[in-house]
């Protein structure tokens, strides 16, 4: 979670928050905030009294409050010093549009409330959908060794020499994107997790208007209507017999090649229009992550007998996280 943390606010901020190691203590503030804030959020789908408590400043929702306060002083202080950095006059323009803050601070303005919901949606977005599938990831190459040992030998042979020389950190600052567009097995691997393990499990819409959904059945202006990735990527009608077993090679052709399938059958980002904006960015971080740790480490579950359960959120969390022996390999 800190990782894909650290890294979003590196890309869409051209922030170093740090939170990984601790070392900024704002951005660890924030991000403890950030997180209790998400979860009461997403209590609210079961506490039935958060209205009443919301409206006394009481309990949880009286905690909500608090958190809010943290995040915000924390997003509209790095608004203001982007701000600021980019009235400079010796600002240089190549670097100013390196992260997507500074890009917006040129298009729209400063508004910032606006800019706020826009960060804070981009980190809602971009932080636990990666992180709660690289630790699904962990969990399956796990109990499926000989797919671990292939992603490995696959990075291996997708660097240079040059790349697989050097020590683990430049190795992370070096990984071309040559290498891993090679990876075509890892590729199917983070895929294969999301069919059976999807970041947004279920994913509800409200109608705009009367409509008749394609099979016939009509819905009404308001009603929620909710499309389920998880159930979908397990169903046999859709994926065949071996529906709930883990294959990356259902997404490869007979050369090994990676072979993405139609959207509205492999849904994890949605489809249409409004299908993930940030789905190759999301390839890009697992695929990094991934890369790194698989070249250097081997990664066993501490207690292989243990059931793993999915937490009811959200994102599909692991109950309790995910705890793994690792290797030097
Ligand atoms: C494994 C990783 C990810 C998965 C499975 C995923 C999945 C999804 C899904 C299902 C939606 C549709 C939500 C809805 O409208 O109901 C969505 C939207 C979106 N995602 Fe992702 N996402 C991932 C990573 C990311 C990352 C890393 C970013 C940002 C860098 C991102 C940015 C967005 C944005 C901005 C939208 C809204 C698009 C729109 O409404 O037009 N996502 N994502």
């Amino acid at each position: 979670m800190k990782a894909t943390l650290d890294s979003i606010f590196a890309v869409a901020f051209g922030i170093e928050l740090d939170s990984m190691s601790g070392s900024n203590e704002e951005g660890k503030i924030f991000s403890d905030a950030f997180d209790k804030a998400s979860a009461i959020t997403t209590w609210r789908y079961v506490d039935i009294f958060w209205k009443i408590k919301r409206a006394l400043n009481i309990g949880s929702e009286a905690k909500l409050k608090e958190y809010i306060r943290t995040v915000d002083v924390f997003v509209y202080k790095l608004i203001q010093r982007k701000t600021e950095q980019m009235s400079k006059p010796e600002a240089d323009l190549s670097r100013k549009k390196e992260d997507i803050l500074s890009r917006l601070l040129q298009i729209t303005g400063t508004n910032p409330k606006f800019l706020r919901d826009i960060i804070l949606s981009f980190i809602i977005a971009g932080k636990d959908t990666t992180a709660t599938t690289l630790s699904w990831f962990i969990y399956v190459i796990c109990k499926y060794p000989y797919v671990q040992k292939k992603i490995a030998q696959e990075i291996k042979e997708s660097v240079t020499e040059e790349e697989n020389a050097t020590d683990i950190t430049n190795v992370a600052a070096n990984l071309s994107e040559e290498a891993l567009e090679k990876m075509h097995y890892l590729h199917a691997a983070l895929t294969e997790t999301l069919r059976l393990y999807p970041a947004v499990p279920a994913d509800p819409k409200i109608c705009f208007s009367d409509d008749t959904l394609p099979d016939g059945f009509s819905v009404n202006k308001g009603d929620t209507v909710t499309y389920l990735p998880y159930a979908m990527g397990r169903m046999k009608f859709i994926w065949g017999d071996d529906a709930v077993e883990y294959k990356p090679e259902r997404w490869l052709d007979s050369d090994g090649l990676f072979r993405p399938k139609n959207p509205f059958k492999f849904t994890a980002f949605q489809a249409g229009p409004r299908i993930c904006l940030g789905k190759e960015f999301a390839y890009r971080q697992m695929k990094i992550f991934s890369a790194v740790l698989l070249r250097y480490f081997v990664f066993k579950l501490s207690d292989d007998k243990k059931t793993v359960n999915y937490k009811t959120m959200i994102n599909l969390h692991i109950d309790g996280g995910l705890h793994v022996r690792v290797f030097h390999r």
